[in-house]
């Protein structure tokens, strides 16, 4: 049973407003009820989103897909809270692993720069394939607050993936690209790096913010759905295009912009697959999330990510054809070991130069 109202730390309606006085960055907001009513205009928009920054706000009301997942992140985010309110001892039985991207990711497990400074947030990565088959076949064990969601998380993971691939068609058939290129690499029922992320940060421990809950990254996948209720989130204001992580930061000046929650809204952005597929004609947008600003600071912070990511077996090399730059012939790698080897970047690179 989920635990009652008023013993829960996830209470969005209390939340106070994003405080003024904050740099945001400007983001478009698109809608998704006319995306599936495939208006043109708002095609134009997602693309040049895609194109540029690589984030957007994705409005989801009016349509029942956005409507589905307006309601059920709210539930996601309450299973969420029951599982990181489970005994260390407990949630350590699944920490990540190996090669897995599924299970916890206790909070300082990565380095947000060469010192060594620690993260602050800690997650829970609930696999897309297992949320999705019968019970008996099933491949892992998930804390009990997750298994008895399951029926939740499968809803989740089929609209969420759903609507990224919807967002993947559009942005081929507006590269002249047929949309089968992307569906064929990322069909639901294929083995994949998919999962739902739920992620708590910690309240704010001084006015200052000196805390880094998720380090500066790109996302690894091709297309990432957002859901936040509380600020922290930042976008650099230069793009990755130009500019590259160095030591945790980006290397070219600028600054971190704050992208404030949009009630009705899921966050879009695409990641670094979607650069590799279209050889650099879409952007990742480079982010990171501390504490919410302001008031909002006194409370944890709740967010939740789907990613849509290649099936582990698609051969992680740029389509050809239609608006696409042909580049030279690439080497042959697996969506599987491509990933690990960007995950490793992130975070062990800095491990082990501490270690030197
Ligand atoms: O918590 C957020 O708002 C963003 C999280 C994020 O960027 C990630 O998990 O990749
Ligand atoms: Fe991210």
């Amino acid at each position: 049973m989920p635990h009652k109202e008023e013993h829960r730390e996830f209470t969005p309606a209390l939340y106070p407003e994003f405080p003024d006085g904050f740099p945001t960055l400007q983001l478009q907001t698109v809608s998704l009820s006319k995306l599936l009513q495939n208006d043109a205009t708002e095609q134009d928009r997602v693309f040049e989103q895609c194109k540029g920054r690589g984030f957007f706000y994705l409005e989801l009301g009016g349509c029942e897909a956005g409507e589905m997942i307006l309601k059920l992140a709210d539930d996601i985010a309450a299973v969420g809270e029951d599982t990181l309110k489970l005994p260390m001892a407990e949630k350590l039985q699944y920490q990540l692993q190996g090669r897995s991207l599924d299970g916890y990711k206790l909070a300082g497990a990565s380095a947000a720069d060469k010192k060594g400074t620690r993260d602050t947030a800690e997650f829970f990565n609930v696999g897309k394939n297992d949320m999705i088959v019968p019970d008996d076949q099933m491949k892992k064990p998930w804390p009990a607050p997750i298994k008895a969601a399951k029926p939740l998380f499968s809803t989740y993971v089929k609209t969420a993936h759903g609507i990224g691939m919807h967002i993947l068609s559009v942005i081929a058939s507006k590269m002249g690209v047929d949309p089968s290129e992307f569906a064929s690499r990322h069909r639901i029922e294929e083995m994949s790096g998919d999962h739902v992320r739920i992620t708590r940060g910690p309240p704010r421990a001084t006015e200052e913010m000196p805390e880094i809950q998720t380090p500066s990254h790109t996302d690894f996948g091709t297309i990432t759905i957002l859901m936040n209720w509380l600020g922290g989130l930042q976008v650099y204001s230069v793009s990755a295009r130009t500019a590259q992580l160095s030591d945790g930061q980006p290397d070219v000046a600028g600054e971190w912009l704050w992208v404030k929650p949009q009630k009705g809204c899921a966050i879009i952005n695409l990641g670094d697959a979607a650069v590799k597929f279209t050889n650099g004609v879409l952007c990742s947008g480079r982010h990171r999330v501390i504490p919410s600003p302001g008031a909002q600071g006194r409370w944890p912070r709740y967010s939740i990510v789907y990613f849509v990511r290649p099936e582990d077996q698609c051969v992680m090399r740029q389509l050809r054809g239609g608006g696409i730059p042909d580049g030279p012939e690439e080497e042959a790698i697996t969506a599987r070991d491509w990933i690990f080897r960007q995950a490793q970047g992130l975070g062990i690179q800095f491990e082990k130069e501490k270690d030197k």
